[in-house]
């Protein structure tokens, strides 16, 4: 199927399929046959070499009924395909917005190495592939390493459509993420939050604190809690490593992906090792836990809303019928699936925003007078019964997701079975990837796109990012949509209101808002390229307890 598709990309972006045929000068240089009688040798041989691509190119317009429409793409080069399009264009969300305003503002056909990836930027193209074709599109392409790293416990987040993933979708929406269990967190959040809110009193008014560290401690360990019921996770910062390092060659791009025909490549990646040693240390870390989890008294774990992660994974282990049984190695990657997908876009995303605020201070002072009128005399700290009255911080929130979604390709998708899109063809076996973080900017679709505007959501009938508004998908859409949204922007929201409520902002120095430095880095989740370090005045004390 690749070969398929790649040879007829190839072809379509030669120099044969990008001259189309200049019809003038090759009507006056075909002479009559009269002519051609008289014509020396090296004259008709040339003759030919004109007419043998033309009559190629004519033939397959005659065959145009029955033949793909594929999406169209810029040129590529043999081998690589349009890699080089990537690598001299900065991060790949950005490259890709550039090469599709040019080559398929809606669809765009590109070849990596040798799979052929089609890239939705427009938010029709978002809507044919997460709506009307949901099904075909709902898969995800397992690439080598993928394979390598799964080996058959294929979780959640990379899994395939299939039995498996429908069996594990529904455990996590109406088990592990549901509206209850994340309600069931709400002491750990809180908890969690007073321990942030105390490091950044401890520092406040004396030095400048770093919020990106703090936001990652504060996600991570909240998370862990919630998978494993204690902050201990064992080697937590190894294990943060580990996680960073596995992202960094899991997506699709290491030679043994971009070329999963060759041994070669195979045998010349360093990739295959660094997984294989990733998944035995890692694995490792999940044994422990799951042997801790088994040795439990039953009384521990009784009360249902006291279970964590792993508890209702093994009583869903042992309570499952035969036709799908969840493996002990599904149950790790699952515990894997949950925390990668967890930690760096909500940290991420606390990020953005905070540095979105201290970057337009007016914004930033709006907000806070919503949180303090809202939240003065409520047990003199943020709640979450208190978040629901919070209508403006809400817009801060989807306003960054717009113009800072962590993911902003989405997760890859893979098709399924051939598709005609907006017209054109997509091949079975096609990795799909839908260009969020375009979308979100398109002129097309929103007012001075590129402005921190949280106004913009306050306005009714406002879009929303719960998958039925494609022009704003920080999360995806369709079957394959985020399970975990409402547990993201429960720590998301209520770590932003507290940090507003408390603390007035400043950047160290007194460097100008405007300076703050909005470039972003490569990463799994697209953060900052630099840490965002503040000065926080305290306004409203923390409570001690
Ligand atoms: C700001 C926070 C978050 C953002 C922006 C985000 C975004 C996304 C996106 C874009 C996808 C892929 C959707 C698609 O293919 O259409 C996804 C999938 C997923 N997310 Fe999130 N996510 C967030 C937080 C979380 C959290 C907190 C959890 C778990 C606690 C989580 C668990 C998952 C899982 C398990 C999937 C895979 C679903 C599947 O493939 O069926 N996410 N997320």
């Amino acid at each position: 199927m690749h070969q398929h598709c790649s040879t007829r990309l190839w072809f379509k972006n030669s120099s044969v399929g990008a001259l189309q045929p200049p019809v003038p000068i090759v009507e006056e240089a075909t002479p009559s046959p009269a002519m051609a009688a008289d014509l020396p040798l090296y004259q008709l041989l040339l003759l030919l070499l004109l007419l043998v691509p033309l009559f190629f190119l004519l033939s397959t317009r005659r065959r145009a009924p029955n033949a793909q429409r594929l999406p169209p793409g810029p040129w590529a080069l043999p081998v690589i395909g349009h890699l080089h399009h990537l690598a001299a264009r900065g991060l790949p969300h950005r490259a890709m917005r550039d090469l599709a305003r040019r080559h398929g503002p809606h669809l765009m056909l590109l070849r990596f190495g040798e799979v052929p990836v089609v890239v939705a930027s427009s938010p029709a193209a978002a809507r044919e592939v997460m709506r009307t074709h949901d099904a075909a599109f709902a898969s995800r392409p397992m690439s080598p390493m993928s394979r390598l790293w799964f080996q058959g416990a294929d979780g959640i987040l990379f899994a395939p459509c299939g039995d498996a993933w429908r069996q594990l979708r529904r455990v996590c929406t109406q088990e592990l993420l549901s509206a209850r269990r994340v309600q069931a967190f709400r002491p750990v959040r809180e908890d969690e939050l007073r321990r942030l809110l105390h490091s950044v009193a401890a520092a406040s008014g004396r030095r400048p604190v770093n919020l990106t560290e703090s936001f990652k401690t504060y996600i991570a360990d909240s998370t862990v809690r919630a998978i494993i019921g204690s902050r201990r996770l064992r080697d937590r910062d190894a294990y943060l490593r580990m996680l960073k390092g596995l992202f960094a060659i899991m997506p699709g791009m290491s030679l043994p992906d971009l070329f999963p025909s060759s041994r070669l490549a195979m045998l010349l990646s360093r990739a295959p090792a660094s997984i294989l040693a990733y998944r035995r240390s890692m694995r490792l870390i999940m044994d422990g836990i799951i042997q801790e989890h088994r040795d439990r008294t039953p009384a521990a774990a009784d009360d249902d809303d006291e279970e964590d992660f792993v508890d209702v994974l093994l009583r869903l282990q042992k309570e499952a019928d035969s036709q799908f049984p969840l493996t002990t190695e599904n149950i790790k990657t699952v515990m894997l699936d949950i925390f990668g997908a967890s930690t760096e876009t909500s940290s991420t995303t606390l990020d953005w925003a905070m540095a979105e605020l201290l970057r337009n201070p007016r914004t930033m002072e709006k907000a806070q007078r919503e949180v303090r009128q809202s939240l003065a005399g409520r047990r003199g700290t943020a709640t979450e019964d208190a978040l629901a009255d919070l209508h403006y911080l809400r817009c801060v929130v989807k306003e960054s997701l717009r113009l800072h979604p962590p993911a902003t390709m989405l997760v890859p998708r893979q098709c399924q079975a051939p598709r005609r899109v907006l017209g054109l063809d997509v091949p079975a076996g096609t990795t799909v990837l839908v260009n969020a973080w375009a979308i979100g900017r398109d002129p097309a679709h929103w007012d001075d796109p590129d402005r921190f505007s949280p106004e913009r959501f306050e306005r009714s009938g406002a879009r929303d990012f719960r998958g039925a508004d494609f022009e704003f998908i920080p999360f995806g859409a369709g079957r394959r949509i985020c399970p975990g949204m409402a547990f993201g922007l429960a720590h998301i929201e209520l770590a932003l209101a507290a940090l507003l409520l408390h603390f007035d902002w400043s950047l160290p120095g007194g460097t100008p808002a405007e300076e703050l430095d909005m470039t972003e880095a490569f990463g799994i989740a697209t953060p900052r390229r630099h840490d965002l370090w503040v000065v926080a005045v305290p306004r409203v004390p923390v409570p001690e307890n």
